[in-house]
Formats: C-alpha cells, structure tokens, sequence
C-alpha cells in the first residue's frame, strides 16, 4: 500500500441492487482508495447502508474519491464521512479501573479503611511484601519528554501522549502490564533523572519514550545505573531488538550470513545509534552510518563503527540498509541496488514506501509500522517481571531479537504484530537469560566504504 495515511468511514446509502456495492468499491478504487473494513449496518428493500472504512494518501483525493461516489448513478448516497481514528481517541484509549467490587460496607473496609492499615503494616515490616500485596510488581512507567514523538519531533509530551497511551494498550494487551504514561514538563537531563528517580517506587520498570538523542543516552545511562529496576528507551533498545529479528530472517531466507554483511545506518539519533550498537555487539563486522549531525558520526566512531558522509555513499555500498532518520521520502529510489534489503523505519512515514523499494530492485523492504518496537517491548518486560531482574541486558536483548526471529515465517521480516504467541516467546526467551551471564561486548572496528557488488542478497 502507498503512502496512505487518510483514514475516513464512509456510511453509504447503496441500492439493493445486485452489483451496487461493486461499482461502489470500484469507484472508490479508481479514484485511488483502499478499502479495509465493510461493514453492513442495515438492509432494506430498497437500499443497503454500509460503513466502507477508505484510507487515502491526502485530502485532495479524499474530495475527489466523495465527489466521484456523488457522481454515481442509481441512488447511491454518502450519509456520513467520518474521522475513525480521531473518534476512537475521544476520551482517551485507557483507564484505571479496580479488580475489587466495592458494593458494600464490608467491602469498602476491607478495600479501604479500616481493611488496608493492616496491610501498610505488613508491608512496613517486611517492603519485599509490596510485590505481594500491591500492584506495583506488575506496573511500567512510560516516561516521556515529548521531544522525539515518533518522526513527528519535538511537539511536547502532551500531544505525544496519544502514542504513551497506546504503548500502555499494548503492554496491557500483550503482556498483561499496567503501563503508567508519565509526561515530564522538563527536557533537562537532570531534571528528568531526578524526577523518574523520585517517582520510580511506584513501578518495576521504566520504559523512556520518545526522548530525543543526544540527551536521551544520558538519561538512559544513569537511570540504569541509579535505579535498581529495569530501564529501557524503547526507541534505542526496543528498536534494535526488532530491527535485528527483521534482519536475521532476511538473512536467513537469503542464505547470507548476516556477521559478513555490509549493514548501513541512515540517521544515527536514538534508535539508529542503538542499532548499529547492537549489530557490532552481534557480531556484524561492516556496520556504516551517516547522519547530518557531524556529532552523531564522532559518536558512531567511538563505538566502533563507521561513518559516511552521504546516504548516497552509504547506500552504494550496504547489503543492508536500515532508516531512522524521521524524514519521509529521504531515500531515493535511484539510490536502491539490486537484491538491497531495505528497512525505513521512521513513523509514521518511512524514507522510502516498501513498494517503491522493491520496485528499484530491493529483495526485501519494509517501515515502521511492520518492524516496529511493539514486537519486542512487552515481551521483553514481561520476561524481566516474571523472572524479578533489576536490569535489561544486552544477552536479554539478542535472546528477545532471536526469539521474534524464530516465530517469523519463512520468507517473512517479521512475525504479525498481534500473534500473542510472539509474545509469550520473547518473556520466555528474556526470562531465561542468565542474568549474570553478559560480558562486556567489544566492539570490532572493521570498515568498507568501497563500492562493492551485492551478491549477497540478488
Ligand atoms: N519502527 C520503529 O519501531 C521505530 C522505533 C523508534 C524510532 N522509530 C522512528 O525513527 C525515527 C527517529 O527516531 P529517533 O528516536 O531515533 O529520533 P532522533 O531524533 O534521536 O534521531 C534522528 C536522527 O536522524 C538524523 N537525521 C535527521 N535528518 C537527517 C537527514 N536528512 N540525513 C541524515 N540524518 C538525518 C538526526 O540528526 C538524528 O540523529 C522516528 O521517525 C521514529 O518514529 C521507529
Ligand atoms: O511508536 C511506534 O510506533 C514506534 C516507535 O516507538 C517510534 O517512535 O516510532
Ligand atoms: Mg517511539
């Protein structure tokens, strides 16, 4: 599918004739629109009523779709055009709700007071009793700055707190975890730090969120050494989790062993930075970035890796080529070299639409709605709550990307985002980490910037 991000139900008015509906749909598709869900909302003798949900690449051809179902003839008739996705945030997409019925007097003492002195007590003398006792073991911090909103930028943690509520529907959803946005009115390090800290009592892990590089490595490195609960910023970490999995199953459906591939790294901020780490830490000898922050490189280099300073220079030479950079359309389709995976990340655009790269000659191709974070971080804190580590370690990581990969069909990047097997097999993986077990990981310094044949993958 292009590039379509307009999605708009259409309550229609169709006649009962047989056929309608397919010069309806017909219609709708001329006029460039996908259509997903119909649905039948009521049958008459003369007429059918039906919600088409239609996505779209931009308003102009939304009038133009409306305008050319206008035109139709036989008595076809548009009641409603609405806004699906707004609609469904109206009210916001979680809550808080209590496992106790409170319906009685009895209930709401044992519920509340006087019931529950005598479980503050229990806990006062023995605090490990929280876990027991409270919610807490099970609940996740989603801490956010709002400075890096998906590719969206720095928009403030308000309006970024759409995407913390839908992290916190998945962690419900896929895991079974209580995950707590948290809106920070700060970007200062410190202060975020400090705050989280003073805050993190009430959790068993914190997952930072959309926090913008640089200062997001900073706030990453000493919440995890200050906190003795899990911390991970899913944008690096979850991001590389899943970028590997993608990877390992492409390499493995092409026969390529990924360590001898040429990977190349376009945007070196938060989850680009992160995944370059992670694939030198795997054991990816030729792993190449570039970013247009000169700071960003230096910061490659002092990992291990290198730099190049122009995406197409990049792309010359990268079996493998992975996005992050939150720029729509940065990659050019002239650019793309025969049998190159691609994987343009970004949300909610990508740098290059799957289909296009694949027609320039990609073997593989995907965005980031497909090789997305959802697959790796609610299983990943699932499997640190339910073992009761007090860190996610690089082991856990490789365990959690190689347990994605395993459930990825053959010929597939990556599993269905929903498969809650998926799931359950990542907090299994990381759950049977020996936590004790990671090494420091050396990064190898090894660079080709040549222009090199890619036989690997064609
Ligand atoms: N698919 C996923 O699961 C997933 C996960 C995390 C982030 N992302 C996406 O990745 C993007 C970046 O997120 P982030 O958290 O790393 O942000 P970030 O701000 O930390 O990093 C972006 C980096 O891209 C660089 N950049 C920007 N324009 C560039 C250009 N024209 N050429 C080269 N480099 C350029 C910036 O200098 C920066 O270093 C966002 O769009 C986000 O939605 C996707
Ligand atoms: O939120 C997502 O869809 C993935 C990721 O965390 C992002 O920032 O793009
Ligand atoms: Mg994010």
């Amino acid at each position: 599918m292009a590039n379509k991000h307009i999605i708009r139900t259409l309550m229609v008015e169709i006649p009962s004739v047989p056929g309608s509906l397919g010069k309806l749909t017909t219609v709708i598709g001329l006029a460039g629109g996908d259509i997903g869900e119909v649905e039948t909302i009521q049958v008459g003798p003369n007429y059918t009523t039906r919600n088409i949900t239609v996505q779209v690449e931009h308003e102009k051809q939304l009038s133009e779709l409306l305008e050319a179902v206008h035109q139709l003839e036989g008595g076809f008739r548009i009641h409603t055009v609405s806004d699906e996705v707004l609609r469904s945030h109206e009210g916001g997409k979680i809550q808080m709700k209590s496992k106790m019925p409170i319906e009685s007097l009895a209930d709401l003492r044992r519920v509340y007071t006087p019931g529950v002195a005598d479980v503050c007590r229990v806990i006062e003398e023995e605090p490990e009793k929280a876990g027991i006792y409270t919610s807490i073991g099970n609940t996740v911090a989603i801490v956010t700055d709002g400075t890096a909103i998906l590719g969206l930028g720095d928009i403030g943690p308000v309006a970024g707190m759409p995407v913390m509520e839908g992290k916190s529907a998945l962690f419900d959803q896929l895991a079974g975890i209580n995950g707590v946005p948290i809106l920070l009115n700060t970007k200062d390090p410190d202060q975020i730090v400090q705050t989280v800290k003073s805050i993190s009592l009430g959790f068993s892990g914190i997952l930072l969120e959309d926090i913008a590089s640089p200062h997001c490595f900073e706030v990453e490195e000493r919440l995890k050494r200050e906190l003795d609960i899990p911390v991970m910023h899913d944008d690096q970490h979850g991001t590389a989790v899943v970028t590997l999995s993608a990877v390992i199953s492409a390499c493995k459906s092409a026969g390529v062993d990924l360590r001898k591939a040429r990977v190349g790294q376009i945007g070196l901020g938060a989850a680009g930075l992160a995944i370059c780490r992670m694939m030198m830490a795997y054991g990816v000898k030729n792993v190449i970035g570039t970013d247009k922050s000169q700071i960003a490189m230096t910061r490659l280099e002092n990992y291990g890796g290198c730099s190049v300073d122009s995406i197409e220079k990049l792309m010359e030479c990268s079996d493998i080529v992975i996005a992050t950079t939150g720029i729509p359309g940065l990659i050019k389709k002239e650019w793309v070299r025969q049998g190159q995976v691609i994987l343009a990340l970004s949300n909610p655009k990508p740098e290059i639409e799957p289909e296009e790269a694949l027609q320039a000659g990609a073997v593989y191709a995907a965005d980031g709605r497909s090789v997305n974070n959802v697959l790796g971080f609610p299983g990943i804190f699932r499997g640190v709550l339910n073992a009761g580590f007090n860190e996610i370690t690089h082991s856990m990581l490789v365990a959690a990307a190689e347990a994605i990969a395993a459930c990825t069909k053959p010929g597939d990047l990556v599993p269905h985002p929903l498969d809650s097997n998926v799931h359950k097999m990542v907090a299994k993986a990381v759950e049977n980490v020996d936590s004790l077990s990671d090494k420091e990981v050396k990064h190898p310094k090894i660079c080709i910037q040549r222009k090199v044949p890619l036989k690997s993958f064609a």
